[in-house]
């Protein structure tokens, strides 16, 4: 582990530590003297325990959104809690191109968090870093040889078979030790995310893990581990590095709980794809944040409990199409229906203009632009060619949702997490319920599957959150 550098290298700008900073002198080291040999951004880092965590290749971006959360929760409870984890560093994993990326020619493989969320928002509610700035820190204690990181310990994340114990869902992880493995649990699969094939990470021990539970059960896998990596007293401050796969096997500790809700409401996105969208606000709907009545303070940290929004004058819809369109036939209504379910609420609230977001094909966006000539018919799509390559797909689908976030009513897609991530960022601005939680039939009238209610919640007491346990 330790570095056997003399001199002080630099790589990239990026300048190790010295010998004098070696992992059994430096801790040991009366304060004043580390001080006085020891680069002062390590000091602060003493203990650094840093979690990274990947997300099922298969999943889509909504869903990793939500993973997001049950990390962020389960490591902000974690540093305040827990004295060995006082610097716990959640690493947000690069996105890489996800299935339903289609564009060609966009640079969307290993996009960093930044490009989407704005990371210092994120910051404030848990202590995360993007992978750059997780690699920027990690050279900074000058150890094993850079560049490369060495991740002591892979847990990789799988269901169990039988659930229930005799009819009863228990917490519970155990480590598969004999073979054979389940499939999933290949150490060369991709399956439970790509994170492996960072071109910088080395790993140590690799652990299937059947996982059954939510986030907070991670604390005793990562306790176990780093009791594992400890030889004594001397080494029991040392940084340490382990990462998560299929992450989304882990549950929420409190779905929909006031934590849940201020991780949510950090979440906000990055100040240039909000800047995109409300530029086209303005531009094809004309509307802006005070004439929609929709102003949101600066820091998440200062929103308060309303429910005056109005929103811009246009109905949004969230038409999935793609493979929903045959995965979820039973649901999904065909572009005729849904155009008459979206003319049904354009007369009933007296409008005239609906925004369609939607992942249609160019094709199916004029066949159902055709169904509206007595409306007006807008949808987004990049400006330009320059426009597209910054956005990206993924940023195209954030304008998108920002849109839908504004308007004077929404209806979304029955079980699309994409419609709920809209839900919820309502939710934040203040609308009414019946303006939000809406949800396309299969065909006009009759009884039909709704998505569920999930209505925001807000801190009864702020000060309490930020009790401190050491
Ligand atoms: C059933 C599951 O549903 C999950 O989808 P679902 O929850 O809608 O939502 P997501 O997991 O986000 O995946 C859908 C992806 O399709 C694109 N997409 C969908 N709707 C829109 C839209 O209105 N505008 C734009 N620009 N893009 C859209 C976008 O890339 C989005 O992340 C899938 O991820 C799973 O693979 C699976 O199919």
């Amino acid at each position: 582990h330790t570095s056997n550098n003399n001199n002080n290298n630099t790589t990239d700008g990026v300048r190790f530590s010295s010998n004098h900073c070696q992992r059994h002198l430096f801790w040991e080291q009366l304060p004043g003297e580390a001080t006085a040999t020891c680069p002062a951004d390590i000091l602060p880092l003493r203990g650094a325990v840093y979690l990274l965590y990947d997300v099922n290749i298969s999943e889509g971006f909504n869903l990793r959104r939500d993973v997001y959360i049950r990390m962020a929760v389960f490591v902000r409870r974690l540093q305040r809690r827990n004295k060995r984890f006082r610097n716990v560093r959640l690493v947000l994993p690069p996105w890489p191109r996800l299935y339903h990326w289609h564009s060609h020619g966009l640079a969307q493989t290993n996009l960093l968090w930044r490009h989407f969320f704005d990371v210092e928002s994120l910051r404030r509610f848990a202590p995360v870093l993007d992978y750059d700035e997780f690699l920027a820190e990690y050279r900074m204690f000058g150890h094993p040889a850079p560049p490369f990181v060495h991740v002591s310990q892979v847990f990789r994340l799988t269901h169990y078979e039988i659930m229930l114990e005799q009819g009863i869902f228990r917490d519970k992880y155990e480590r598969v030790t004999t073979p054979p493995l389940p499939d999933a649990c290949n150490e060369k699969s991709l399956s439970g995310g790509a994170l492996l094939q960072q071109p910088l990470l080395r790993h140590g021990r690799y652990h299937c893990v059947r996982f059954q539970g939510s986030a907070g059960l991670l604390e005793r896998l990562l306790r176990e581990a780093i009791r594992e990596d400890t030889a004594g007293t001397e080494d029991a401050h040392d940084m340490r590095v382990y990462a998560v796969i299929s992450a989304e096997t882990v549950l929420h500790d409190n779905w929909g709980d006031e934590q849940f809700w201020l991780a949510r409401r950090s979440m906000r996105f990055a100040p240039q794809l909000s800047q995109v969208a409300a530029d086209f606000r303005l531009a094809s709907l004309g509307t802006t944040d005070s004439t929609a009545g929709v102003q949101r303070p600066a820091m998440w940290e200062l929103e308060r409990h309303k429910r005056d929004a109005r929103g811009g004058d246009y109905l949004c819809a969230h038409l999935r199409r793609g493979d929903f369109v045959k995965s979820r036939e039973s649901t999904t209504p065909t572009l005729k229906a849904a155009a008459q379910q979206m003319k049904q609420l354009l007369r009933a609230f007296n409008m005239t203009t609906v925004f369609v977001a939607s992942d249609a094909t160019p094709y199916e966006l004029l066949e159902l632009k055709e169904l509206f000539y007595r409306f007006r018919f807008v949808h987004f799509t990049p400006e330009s060619k320059w426009q597209r390559n910054q956005l990206k797909d993924g940023g195209v689908a954030i304008v998108d949702q920002l849109i839908c976030s504004y308007a004077k009513h929404f209806v979304g897609t029955y079980e699309s997490t994409f419609t709920y991530r809209i839900y919820e960022e309502r939710e934040i601005l203040g609308f009414n319920k019946a303006s939000t939680f809406n949800t396309f039939c299969k065909a006009l009238g009759g009884n039909c599957a709704r998505n569920a209610v999930w209505p925001i919640v807000w801190p009864e007491d702020a000060d309490e959150d930020d009790e401190r346990f050491y």
